[in-house]
């Protein structure tokens, strides 16, 4: 994987202790698996996990992107989480709680891309520099964790991390990385999450994190240009003269042109 391919749609962490998860991950069409070595994990079963996660990465998952998330900087799992990547062929590391670009150090020699998570108050204001180092490809936002330290009444509520998830997608942006929405925890919602994945989407994001299968085909909708979109940008594209004008009752300039371009692409109509 490198920055210049597309960013996934749809990233679905599958814990590494869970046989039938990582089994039935094989099947799903979730563009990027993030088999988790940290929080879904029981602190009893790490060494349980990290096996598991070693015979599913070596039997492979077949036209899937596969990272895998160890335990951050400081826990004691770490170092025998880095140790288990030994040898495997994955396309990037997941780590979490990350509060500088220091907390990266010990994954450097992995040669891998990194995707950091931001999920502390201290991550919020250093976002800017971990989306800077060379070995970040992405940032996730972490916002259950995010929410716990900010003891917010009410658990996860985006509203009152509104600033936070937006300066999570101005690092990445101003970094060259690509952001990642947090996840949605109510798994039998599916009309909330399509409505948290379409405003993920409108914030910038270019994907979303994911707990549960039945997320992945409304994420991979939702982070997909529609067929109205399209149709837009064909027509943008087709009226554009360069500089400005009008165009179906707004100014255009050639930024826009970009990112109907952009878009077109995306949707392999370019
Ligand atoms: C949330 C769950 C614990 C729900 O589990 P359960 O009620 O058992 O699910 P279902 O019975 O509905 O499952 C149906 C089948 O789907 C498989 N399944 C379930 N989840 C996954 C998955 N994530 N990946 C692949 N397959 C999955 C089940 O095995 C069933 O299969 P089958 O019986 O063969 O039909 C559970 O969904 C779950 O554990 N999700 C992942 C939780 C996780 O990874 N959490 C850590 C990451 S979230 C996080 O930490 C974000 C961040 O750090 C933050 O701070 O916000
Ligand atoms: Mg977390």
């Amino acid at each position: 994987m490198t920055p210049s391919d597309y960013p996934p749609r749809s990233l679905l962490y599958v814990p590494g202790s869970n046989a039938r998860a990582l089994d039935k991950a094989a099947g799903l069409a979730a563009d990027m698996l993030i088999i988790d070595l940290e929080d879904a994990v029981p602190a009893d079963r790490k060494a349980e996990a990290r096996e598991a996660m070693r015979a599913a990465v070596t039997a492979g998952f077949p036209g899937k992107r596969v990272a895998v998330r160890v335990n951050a900087t400081g826990a004691a799992e770490q170092a025998d989480d880095i140790a288990a990547l030994s040898g495997l062929a994955i396309d990037a590391v997941v780590l979490p709680k990350v509060d500088a670009p220091l907390d990266l150090d010990p994954l450097r020699g992995l040669g891998l891309p990194i995707f950091a998570m931001i999920e502390t108050p201290t991550a919020i204001y250093t976002a800017r520099d971990i989306a800077a180092d060379p070995a970040v490809a992405g940032l996730i936002a972490g916002l259950n964790d995010l929410a716990h330290e900010l003891k917010l009444p009410d658990g996860m509520d985006r509203g009152a991390m509104s600033h936070a998830i937006q300066a999570i997608m101005l690092a990445a942006r101003a970094g060259g990385v690509w952001g990642f929405d947090g996840v949605y925890n109510a798994i039998d919602d599916a009309a909330g999450f399509a409505a948290e994945a379409a405003e993920g989407r409108r914030l910038g994001f270019d994907g979303k994190t994911l707990i549960h299968p039945s997320q992945v085909d409304p994420c991979n909708t939702a982070f997909a240009p529609s067929e109205r979109e399209i149709a837009a940008a064909e027509a943008l594209v087709t009226a554009a003269t360069g500089g400005a004008q009008r165009h179906d009752g707004r100014m255009i300039e050639d930024m826009h042109v970009a990112a109907a371009r952009a878009l077109l692409e995306r949707a392999g109509r370019a």
